[in-house]
């Protein structure tokens, strides 16, 4: 029986970061995957794919080329669902190389089968050639999780389906139903309402990505609904059916039931209402590993779950479920696995979300709600792209850069960002935030002109500028 020093389940992005950095300590490693393709929701069906089908999308309807000349024609009149897969599939086979020659270069066995435990340090691997045992010291699970799909609504994969299957149809639609307002669910929401799908958001809550700062959320619902984008805030979807609907061509339409007593029909609906653990069929009653009702294990800071030689990270652990969080957190649990205690912890609490709806939106630290909750007195200093000579010439004039600066420390507490390069952007603010840094250092540091990043400068001086009642 092969004997590992570390094993590692899931080759998604904490699997991924995980083996690697086991790899790099010496240590004997086998990742196990049981899907046919590598790199788990991050590669296949999450974060690559929706981030090339938005970039497809963007470049072929001219959406992203604005600029001086103005809102340019579609680049393409009519575009076929066929061109923008082309895209996703050419990103995604390039990743898949790019974690495969990473797992050969570092010396990590690649199995591939589904892993299930049979005691606290055996696996079998049940893969397409047979069944195989291995043995090792450590574990650390990064199963990921799958989209919910609850027993009541009539998924088909091809009317009716979740984030999973979105990327799999054959035509773009005329008419869409979203139901959830998550990140999934706006995302997708952008890119169909980009290429001139007809879309209906539902969402349970008053606000869509309830996590963000209010002000930045009402500048997002705005734009969403001027790209025509049809937002049912607080209201939840009771039932899903197919019915037969005869006008003109189509004849067979999604039905929703609102709990409000509206019905909403459309020809998809994209169901994106959370995702959902796997660990029921991984063996853990034989290790003496519990997971909660929705299958997600609980672990400590140092990511070990209630057996302490079995590691647990990325989505499965629950909040807040990204790649990039979950790349962290692998590479964290298999240094504190092997006795590396130089890994520092000041960034684990500073993560920022990056949001790729149309506009972009990106967040780190706190917002507004949270520090007049938290009785934190701050003031909000901003710039808005239109007045910043970078935001003219690209032609966006509807993104905005906020700082929240603590009113007594000047220390800066959030910075939130709608628009342009919002992703890129927010880690300048965030590395301010980790150094411990305050609003003085952008107004003592010159910046690159002309730059979104310029949105710094002119955020701290309207800020400050608040503070002293000038
Ligand atoms: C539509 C969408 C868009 C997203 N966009 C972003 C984004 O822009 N930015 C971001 O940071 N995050 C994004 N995410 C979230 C991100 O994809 C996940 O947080 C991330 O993929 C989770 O990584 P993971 O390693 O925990 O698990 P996963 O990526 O889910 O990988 C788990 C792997 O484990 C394997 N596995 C499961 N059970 C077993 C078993 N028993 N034996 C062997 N192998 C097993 C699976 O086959 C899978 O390959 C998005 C998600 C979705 C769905
Ligand atoms: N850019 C990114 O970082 C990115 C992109 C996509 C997904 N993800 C991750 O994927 C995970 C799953 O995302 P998600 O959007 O599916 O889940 P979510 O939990 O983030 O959002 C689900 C939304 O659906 C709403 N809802 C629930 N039941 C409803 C009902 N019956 N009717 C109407 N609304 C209802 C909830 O109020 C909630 O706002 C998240 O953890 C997210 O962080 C990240």
């Amino acid at each position: 029986m092969k004997q590992y020093d570390c094993v590692v389940i899931g080759t998604g992005p904490a699997g991924q970061k995980g083996a690697i950095q086991a790899a790099k300590l010496g240590k004997r490693v086998a990742v196990i995957e049981k899907n046919s393709v590598l790199g788990g929701a991050q590669i296949n069906t999450g974060t690559i794919p929706s981030k090339a089908l938005r970039e497809a999308v963007l470049h072929l309807t001219g959406a992203s080329s604005r600029g001086l000349v103005g809102h340019t024609n579609s680049v393409k009149r009519r575009i076929a669902l066929s061109d923008l897969v082309a895209v996703s599939q050419q990103v995604i086979r390039h990743e898949w190389e790019v974690i495969h020659d990473q797992f050969a270069r570092n010396n990590v066995d690649l199995l591939w089968g589904r892993a299930e435990f049979t005691s606290p340090n055996q696996v079998l691997v049940h893969g397409p050639d047979g069944v195989e045992a291995i043995e090792a010291d450590r574990f650390l699970v990064a199963v990921g999780t799958r989209p919910a799909r609850p027993a009541d609504v009539p998924f088909n994969n091809h009317t009716i389906f979740t984030s999973d299957e979105v990327l799999k149809l054959d035509r773009v639609p005329k008419t869409m139903i979203v139901v959830g307002g998550g990140v999934i669910g706006v995302e997708y929401a952008c890119i169909m309402a980009t290429l001139g799908v007809r879309v209906t958001l539902v969402e349970g809550r008053k606000q869509v990505l309830g996590f963000l700062d209010s002000e930045i959320a009402e500048a997002f619902q705005y734009f969403m609904r001027q790209k025509g984008i049809a937002l049912r805030m607080g209201e939840k979807v009771e039932s899903i059916r197919e019915k037969e609907f005869c006008n003109g061509t189509t004849c067979t339409l999604v039905e929703a039931q609102l709990e409000s007593g509206k019905t909403l029909r459309s020809e998809t609906l994209l169901y994106a209402v959370g995702r959902q653990g796997v660990c029921g069929s991984l063996g853990l009653q034989n290790v003496g590993v519990e997971f909660d009702d929705r299958e997600r294990l609980h672990v400590n800071e140092h990511y070990q779950t209630s057996v302490p030689h079995v590691y647990a990270a990325g989505d499965v652990i629950g909040f807040p479920a990204l790649a990039s969080t979950g790349m962290e957190q692998g590479r964290r649990a298999i240094c504190h696995a092997f006795g590396v205690d130089s890994v520092g912890n000041y960034n684990t609490t500073l993560f920022p979300y990056g949001i790729y709806a149309v506009p972009e939106i990106s967040m780190v630290g706190k917002t507004e709600e949270q520090l007049t909750t938290e009785g934190i007195p701050y003031e909000a200093g901003v710039a808005n792209y239109r007045e910043i000579a970078r935001g003219k010439l690209i032609g966006d004039d509807l993104g905005m850069l906020k700082l929240l600066i603590h009113q007594e420390t000047h220390k800066i507490l959030g910075v939130h960002v709608i628009g342009t390069g919002a992703t890129e952007l927010i880690h300048i603010g965030q590395a301010v935030m980790a150094l411990d840094g305050d609003v003085e250092y952008f107004i003592n540091n010159v910046f690159n002109f002309p730059t979104l990043a310029e949105c710094y400068k002119v955020a701290a001086y309207n800020g400050l500028n608040k503070l002293n009642h000038v």
